[in-house]
């Protein structure tokens, strides 16, 4: 769950399951960067943008342990045409806690062409006859 917060940031937790294991106890750092870029590109809706990643690079700063709540923060730094740039923590042991990871992204901005002409067939006709999916994404499409 993400929560919009003062100027373009969100919040959100993540909390890392038994199945989210690298080493033994400890979460894969490939799950952890993946909760860094779904809270990065919650960002890109508050823009009212639909925008991919182009990249994102991750510290990885301590390590985390299976059933921590890993705190996230993310915020847009900048936007330059199409390249919306934005920067990510996550906290441990609360939201004041120790940074555990933390990432830069760069997202860029792409047209719901992307996936219609990338997306596999069947996927994305259920999602064109998802009456919410056809929404959100023509209210990207016209000027907001
Ligand atoms: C009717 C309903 C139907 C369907 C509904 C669907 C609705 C969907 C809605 C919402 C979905 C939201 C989904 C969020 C998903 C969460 C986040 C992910 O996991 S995304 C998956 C992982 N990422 C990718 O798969 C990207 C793969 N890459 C690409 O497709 C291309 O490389 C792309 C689009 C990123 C860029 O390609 P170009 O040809 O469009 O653009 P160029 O001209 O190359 O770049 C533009 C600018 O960006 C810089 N740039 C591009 N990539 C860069 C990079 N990796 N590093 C640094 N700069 C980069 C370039 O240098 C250029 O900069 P200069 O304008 O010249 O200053």
């Amino acid at each position: 769950m993400a929560r919009a917060g003062e100027g373009v940031s969100v919040t959100a937790e993540f909390t890392v399951q038994p199945a989210h294991q690298g080493a033994p106890g400890l979460a894969h750092g490939g799950v952890l960067a993946t909760a860094l870029d779904e809270t990065l590109g919650s960002l890109n809706w508050l823009l009212r943008t639909i925008a991919v990643t182009g990249r994102l690079e991750t510290d990885f700063v301590r390590p985390v342990p299976v059933d921590t709540v890993l705190h996230l923060d993310a915020r847009i730094t900048a936007v330059h045409g199409r390249k919306i740039y934005s920067t990510a923590t996550g906290r441990i042991g609360g939201p004041e806690g120790p940074v555990a990871v933390r990432a830069d992204a760069l997202f860029i901005e792409v047209k719901v062409d992307h996936f219609i002409d990338n997306g596999r067939p069947a996927e994305i006709r259920a999602a064109m006859s998802d009456p919410d999916q056809v929404r959100r994404a023509r209210a990207f499409e016209v000027n907001p």
